[in-house]
């Protein structure tokens, strides 16, 4: 996958998903989320496909070892560019959505690369130990999940810009951090509480961006892209 900030189509149709493409071209990543992938199923990641776009189908598996492996084996055959599942699943179904998903790779394709969900930008601190009642920091069990992750074979995570430094540091910088919850400085932080700017994201070794509402609610979203990504490359006037 490109390492330009993938769009979350975060919409309730097609129509509404190629309205708003139409000021981008294939250029760009864009991820298509459950919403979009529940309503339209797969004839719209097959279109995106043939517009061009590298594809982060983001349906988050987490179920026993068996369902999920057969869940991949058939993701794997869309052609899509990355997908992932939730580390909380254990290491034994992170092997097998992996096993899945070579299975089901048709010859002459490249597998789909697979990142384990961590803990979602949206948990906080007091989430991790009264809801979870995990008995560590947020940032160690962010950790630990990306080093089962990296343990089980998988090419990377998702977590927050806040823990990908460390995460470089003990699981290497080619393994993916791909970090949602991004956020300009003055934008408002709506659901997420793990938020950061492209800037941010970039100085702590973020190797991908995730931009939704940043980028689908601006009025002009073609220049909030163009904003958004010259502050990730660190090209920006
Ligand atoms: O896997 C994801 O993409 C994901 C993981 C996570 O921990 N947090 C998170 O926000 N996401 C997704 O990233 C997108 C963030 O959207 P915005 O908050 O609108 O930028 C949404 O589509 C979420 O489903």
């Amino acid at each position: 996958m490109k390492t330009s900030p993938i769009i979350a189509l975060d919409f309730e149709s097609a129509d509404k998903t190629f309205d708003f493409l139409r000021v981008f071209d294939g250029n760009v990543n864009v991820k298509v989320g459950m919403q979009l992938y529940y309503k339209e199923g797969p004839a719209i990641v097959a279109r995106l496909k043939e517009l061009g776009f590298d594809i982060f189908l983001d349906l988050k598996l987490h179920d026993i070892p068996n369902t999920v492996k057969s869940a991949m084996e058939v993701l794997a055959g869309f052609g899509v560019d990355l997908v992932n599942v939730h580390a909380a699943g254990n290491k034994t179904m992170m092997e097998a959505a992996l096993e899945g998903l070579d299975k089901g790779t048709p010859s002459g394709m490249t597998r789909p690369s697979l990142i384990a969900v961590t803990q979602l930008t949206s948990t906080d601190e007091r989430q991790v130990r009264e809801e979870q009642l995990i008995g560590a920091s947020l940032q160690e069990s962010v950790l630990h999940y990306a080093k089962l992750t990296k343990d089980a074979g998988l090419d990377g995570v998702v977590c927050s810009v806040h823990e990908a430094a460390v995460i470089t540091e003990v699981c290497g910088k080619s393994f993916f951090k791909v970090t949602p919850g991004i956020r300009l400085p003055d934008g408002g932080a709506h659901d997420q509480k793990r938020i950061a700017t492209p800037e941010q994201a970039r100085l702590e070794g973020s190797t991908h961006i995730v931009v939704g509402r940043a980028i689908t609610g601006a009025t002009d979203p073609r220049a909030a892209y163009e904003q958004i990504e010259a502050l990730w490359k660190g090209t920006e006037a």
